[in-house]
């Protein structure tokens, strides 16, 4: 089955039912190491991992650890240009749940991503990129423990696709010469327009299916949080890439009042009914005219439109959402995505699930993390419907690598969610405890020691991983 990896001869594999894993209390577990700085946090996770694993199963259970390939790794091992060996794939569709270090991916040429490949071959649909505070972490914001957002960034379509023309190649000529002559002519809403003949080209594709089981994800997630926390804000940039981004937004809106009608209401929505419980004679007019300011301006047809809006509201959830009953469901609301930019900065507690596509949630994670400590704090999971696979936002940070000098915490992380992904919440919360103590005592790598005030001396990687484990009780 395997060309150069043998599997551990104990443990036994996950399985998945519905989309949710039943895990042995042995699963085997494949890794990657990952390039750049992989080399020093892997060994360092592991580490933490198997303390925690051990202190709360006393030897119940236990992670049987599969070492796979990829990257510059696997080029030594398999030989050049197999940064992806096929036992890698085969190792990881058969154990289902796996975690790895970051992988470099060289711009404007070579190779494509590997991270991204993974995600696509294993349809790992949703990236989900928790950021919260840990006490004692510097920030360069007043509040960070203000911020606990988790970001659900579609994770298999959009520019990450990777269907490109570069300039001047014959097919991306081709594509221009056909687009300019005979699609964009044909479509009157673009007028004029046409394509530089000098432009590289590349697709955005963001289908209905591929957003809402994206938005799926993450309302039923929402379902799982504190009231207060109960929020899905689905983020575009709708205004100007209307039929993909904004498609996005009307897609996540008609999920969640169709398969979530009863949990959820939608911004607009609460606004209609509140204003009915204010004053109950409320006319729709009225009504419509509070929820969009710029009503009195609007074409008649545009003002009947949102009269419609108001009627139907009313008469379809009045019964269920009406009398308050609205402030006990999901909330789903939508923001532009350069607006959420500032308002996770300016307003951060009055956001929690972050919905949105391929790149702006690549953006928006990095974003998110560096408010709550940098990219050392940034865990992440790729998950889809048979398969997981755990790792953090950040990359291989190169100028590290190999000085046992890196930040852990974010790959530790992504394995705390592997740990609760797999129900061994036990594990995970001494995980979480550790890290939170090593920190709130100063214990810290070097990209938060610089941070503090005063600056302390830094733990190396190595010694990081130590302290969190020493914090466990
Ligand atoms: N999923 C993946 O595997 C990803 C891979 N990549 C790839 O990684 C490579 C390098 O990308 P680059 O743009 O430099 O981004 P990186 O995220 O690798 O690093 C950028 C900077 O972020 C800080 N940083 C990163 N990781 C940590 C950490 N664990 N602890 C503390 N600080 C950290 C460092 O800042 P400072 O030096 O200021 O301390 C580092 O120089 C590229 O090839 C890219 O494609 C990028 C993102 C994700
Ligand atoms: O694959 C890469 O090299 C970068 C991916 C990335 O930045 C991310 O997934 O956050
Ligand atoms: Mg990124």
């Amino acid at each position: 089955m395997y060309d150069k990896i043998i599997p551990p001869t104990s443990g036994t594999k996950i399985t998945f039912k519905n989309g949710e894993p039943i895990v042995p209390d042995n699963p085997i577990i494949p890794f990657i190491r990952g390039d750049g700085t992989g080399i020093d946090i892997w060994p360092a996770t592991q580490k933490v991992l198997d303390a925690a694993v051990a202190q709360a199963y006393k030897g119940q259970r236990q992670i049987s650890w599969f070492k796979v390939y990829a990257g510059d790794e696997a080029c030594d091992l398999y030989g050049t240009y197999q940064y992806l060996p096929q036992d890698t794939l085969t190792a990881i569709k058969e154990y289902g749940v796996a975690i790895k270090g970051p992988l470099t991916t060289p711009v404007g040429g070579g190779i494509r991503s590997l991270n991204v490949a993974l995600r696509q071959i294993f349809d790992l649909y949703a990236c989900v990129r928790p950021c919260r505070y840990y006490a004692g972490t510097p920030s360069p914001h007043k509040n960070p423990e203000k911020l606990d957002v988790i970001v659900y960034r579609e994770n298999t379509e959009d520019i990450y696709l990777g269907i490109e023309w570069k300039q001047g190649s014959e097919i991306g000529d081709r594509l221009i010469k056909i687009l300019n002559e005979e699609l964009i002519p044909a479509t009157p809403e673009h007028g004029k327009k046409q394509i530089p003949l000098d432009a590289g080209i590349g697709i955005k594709p963001i289908s209905k299916s591929g957003s809402q089981r994206l938005v799926r994800r993450a309302i039923k997630h929402a379902l799982q949080l504190p009231k207060h926390k109960q929020q899905v804000t689905l983020v575009h940039k709708g205004n100007i890439m209307k039929y993909t981004e904004g498609a996005f937004r009307d897609w996540g809106y008609e999920l969640a009042t169709t398969e979530f009608r009863q949990e959820c209401v939608t911004e607009r929505e609460s606004w209609i009914l509140s204003n009915k419980e204010k004053n109950s004679e409320i006319s729709p007019e009225d009504n419509a005219r509070q929820i969009d300011p710029g009503y009195d301006a609007l074409t008649q047809e545009k003002k009947a439109q949102i009269v419609k809006e108001v009627e139907t509201v009313l008469n379809s959830i009045w019964h269920s959402h009406g009398n308050g009953q609205w402030k006990d469901k999901i909330m789903v609301n939508d923001r532009i995505a350069d607006s959420i930019f500032q308002q996770i900065q300016t307003r951060p507690d009055e956001y929690s699930i972050l919905a949105t596509m391929n790149l702006n949630g690549d953006y928006l994670s990095d974003a998110a993390a560096a408010i709550v400590g940098g990219l050392g704090m940034g865990p992440g999971a790729n998950i889809g419907d048979a398969c997981a696979v755990f790792e953090a936002t950040h990359g291989t940070a190169p100028k590290h690598a190999g000085l046992d000098k890196i930040n852990p915490g974010s790959v530790i992380l992504s394995g705390v969610m592997m740990l609760e992904y797999m129900g061994w919440q036990e594990a995970a919360d001494l995980v979480k405890h550790g890290l939170g103590q090593a920190i709130a005592n100063s214990q810290v790598t070097y990209d938060l020691a610089r941070l503090l005030e005063p600056p302390v001396e830094p733990l190396k990687c190595s010694e990081f991983a130590e302290a969190i484990i020493q914090h466990f009780v």
